[in-house]
């Protein structure tokens, strides 16, 4: 079998108190699956047993010590611990934000190394996974610093796409992060992502205001007029269909957004709330810039619903088919770009 026919995915298990194991253990327990590409979840094949006891699902798995035992077309469990885990669903615990955070560096350094092709994250609890060893408020951040490139907090579907001048970052301290360069940089990279991972050649770009109303000429606040005009004007010299700044309230209920393959919002709410209103359930947020994928869906822990067993799975099915498409389509364009 090909490379390209079975992907091997990392999948790093998030917060075993919440939704991960349950929505792990619903997208492979359809066989399917397994024909286009081979999971290795990094985790212990105890608490997976634990999962798959509670949810009573009828699957097996293929438990490993080591990632060079994996076998292509199974359910891999790779043993990040040994010790028996009490888990307690719906409670946030500092002990098992330790667990998340091994399966995560396991996962890590296994795409590092190339013996996983892409990583899918289930979901974390930002709050229980802080120590001295890991200060970082969520996955992108963390792989920012892991990986190489710049990364991007991009929230995709289909249709609509999505990404951060800003992410993590509190909301008294966002205007100081705008800066040209940043935007610069970031519209570089959805710019080069809409081209590589989602084979669009020419992309056209909408950028949102980052005042009420883009300021309104300075009467509400100028880093419209004095950042990010300029700075948008500069970059439309090059030749890319950058267009903006938009008034960011009107434009998704406008449908504007509909003319646009990607748009910049300036920080995490302004685009996480249409993104996630729009397509919550389908939406994936993927990490763009970096050498490496990752996926992961569009919500968090959900701990009020966590060991109920009526977790939505479509969000985590939806990030890793969108994971193993654009590892495909970098493959494809990395071999077209070395061709010419
Ligand atoms: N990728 C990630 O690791 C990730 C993403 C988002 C949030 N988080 C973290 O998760 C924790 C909880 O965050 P939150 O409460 O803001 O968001 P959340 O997504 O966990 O929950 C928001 C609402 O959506 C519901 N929900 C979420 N996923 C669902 C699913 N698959 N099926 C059915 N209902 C679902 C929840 O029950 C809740 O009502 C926080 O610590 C947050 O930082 C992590
Ligand atoms: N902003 C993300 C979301 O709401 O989906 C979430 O915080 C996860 O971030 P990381 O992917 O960096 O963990």
């Amino acid at each position: 079998m090909k490379k390209e026919e079975n992907i091997i995915v990392g999948i790093s298990i998030g917060d075993l108190n919440g939704i991960g194991g349950e929505i792990v253990l619903k997208t492979f327990e359809d066989p399917r699956i397994l024909e286009f590409c081979t999971p290795v979840i990094f985790a212990s094949v105890k608490v997976m047993s634990f999962f798959k006891n509670h949810f009573k699902m009828d699957m097996n798995f293929n438990g490993i010590n080591h990632i060079n035992q994996m076998v292509i077309g199974k359910v891999n469990v790779l043993n990040c611990w040994k010790e028996n885990v009490s888990i307690n669903f719906g409670k946030e615990d500092f002990k098992i934000g330790e667990y998340a955070i091994k399966s995560l560096e396991s996962a890590t350094a296994a795409l590092k190394e190339g013996t996983i092709d892409l990583l899918v994250t289930a979901p974390i609890n930002k709050h229980n996974i802080q120590s001295d060893k890991f200060k970082f408020p969520g996955h992108t951040d963390y792989l920012a610093q892991e990986l190489e490139g710049e990364s991007l907090m991009f929230m995709i579907t289909d249709t609509l796409k999505v990404g951060l001048l800003t992410d993590h970052v509190p909301v008294s301290e966002i205007a100081n992060h705008i800066t040209p360069e940043l935007i610069e940089k970031k519209i570089s990279t959805v710019y080069k992502s809409l081209q590589r991972d989602f084979q669009i050649s020419k992309p056209k770009i909408a950028v949102l205001g980052i005042n009420p109303h883009t300021g309104d000429n300075g009467v509400i606040g100028n880093e419209d007029d004095t950042i990010l005009r300029p700075t948008l004007a500069k970059i439309k010299e090059s030749g890319k269909l950058v267009y903006g700044p938009y008034a960011a309230d009107s434009f998704f209920g406008s449908n504007n957004y509909k003319n646009f393959d990607a748009i910049i919002a300036s920080y995490h709410d302004q685009g996480l709330i249409p993104f996630k209103t729009l397509s919550f359930g389908e939406g994936v947020n993927y990490t763009a810039g970096l050498n490496k994928v990752r996926t992961s869906p569009d919500h968090g822990t959900a701990f009020e619903i966590a060991g109920k067993g009526i977790a939505n799975v479509s969000s985590f099915k939806e990030a890793l088919f969108s994971g193993i498409q654009i590892y495909k389509h970098r493959l494809e364009y990395d071999k077209l770009v070395k061709r010419v």
